[in-house]
């Protein structure tokens, strides 16, 4: 019997880093070969599309799989388990396999899936990777207001008082073998000891917290925990352990035709209105410019906007511009977009 191919799962909010820290993974591989398994919300596959213009070697584009259906946590029967048994029965098997689940996904029905009998000989979970947002951390996203909660505890003993951000956050980190505090280079310095101190009290206790910025670690230290995730998962609480029903029905997501713009600036701003009216969460897709050969990337995480171009289209390719819009369930998708479009 050869022995098992270790397979990371990386998780963490919208927008936190995730895909971020695959890339530089496969730039700095180590001489490993990988396959990625990517899961995204929403129906446009950015991520995938973005990892697959890595080009490189350890990690082709025959080796990234995107999962578009929906959460990897409620389409694993589906969805993952045919793709994790495509990658073993390859001749040339990965050194490593990767997963990125969807920033709205819950880690442990995933890494429960690694348990079956199928699974289990031949893969072990190496470690349960949590990419934390640390902006959107210190700004409190993932906070309950502490008011509002006692208020309602109050008002009614038996309501579930946890926001779904905060119960996905939870969840996130309660499963986690290694926490990655990114964004630093947006934080002050005493700002991360701060987080570093509150999030160390929720942590297991021998699970490790970097900090990083843009995902930049070395893959020896992401790589290699040996935590065989599946084998302890009783000991990684989460709010859903009871919910068969979770749907993640608290989030929406729609894709906007944006067809070809004449000026980014225009596009942004009108974004940074719809951002600022209706709370949107998380944007991200590709732009075509009007006299430019060039693919615009456009990326959001709450009101943070970032643009660049990353590549020729092709001649043959069609040039699609899209945007997809995620946030939670009550977003006025609308008026979201006549304020885009309009
Ligand atoms: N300033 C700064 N920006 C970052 C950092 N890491 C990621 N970003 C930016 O944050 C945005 C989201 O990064 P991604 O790596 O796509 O995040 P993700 O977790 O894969 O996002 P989803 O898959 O949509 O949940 C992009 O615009 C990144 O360039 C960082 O450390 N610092």
């Amino acid at each position: 019997m050869s022995e098992k191919i270790p397979a990371t799962v990386i998780t963490g909010f919208l927008g936190a880093g995730k895909t971020s820290l695959i890339r530089h993974l496969i730039e700095n591989s180590d001489g490993r070969k990988l396959a990625l398994i990517i899961n995204e919300f929403g129906d446009l596959g950015v991520d995938g599309d973005l990892l697959k213009g890595c080009g490189n070697e350890n990690c082709t584009e025959e080796d990234i799989v995107e999962l578009a259906n929906g959460c990897i946590c409620c389409t694993v029967a589906d969805d993952f388990l045919p793709t994790i048994q495509k990658i073993l029965s390859r001749k040339d098997r990965p050194d490593h396999i990767i997963v990125e689940t969807s920033g709205l996904a819950l880690p442990k029905p995933l890494v429960r899936a690694f348990g079956w009998p199928e699974v289990r000989t031949q893969v072990t979970v190496d470690g349960v990777v949590t990419v934390i947002d640390g902006p959107a951390y210190r700004d409190g996203l993932f906070a309950a207001n502490p008011d509002a909660v006692q208020a309602q505890r109050e008002a009614d003993e038996m309501l579930d008082h946890d926001s779904p951000l905060e119960e996905l956050f939870d969840d996130q980190i309660n499963c986690a073998d290694m926490i990655i505090f990114n964004k630093a280079d947006l934080l002050e310095e005493s700002e991360i000891s701060t987080a570093a101190a509150e999030l160390k009290g929720r942590l297991r206790p021998q699970v490790k917290m970097l900090q990083t910025s843009h995902g930049k670690l070395d893959a020896r230290i992401l790589l290699g925990l040996g935590a065989a995730a599946e084998d302890d998962l009783d000991t990684r609480p989460s709010v859903h352990d009871d919910a068969d029903d979770h749907e993640h029905d608290d989030f929406e997501s729609f894709v906007l035709e944006v067809g070809e713009i004449t000026s980014p600036d225009v596009l942004i701003s009108k974004l940074e209105a719809a951002i600022a009216a209706e709370g949107i969460l998380r944007v991200k897709g590709f732009l075509s410019v009007k006299d430019k050969d060039m693919r615009l990337v456009l990326q959001g995480v709450g009101n943070r906007l970032q643009h660049y171009f990353d590549r020729d289209w092709a001649t043959d390719e069609e040039r699609i511009s899209k945007l997809v819009i995620i946030g939670e369930h009550d977003m006025d998708q609308a008026a979201i977009t006549k304020l885009i479009l309009g």
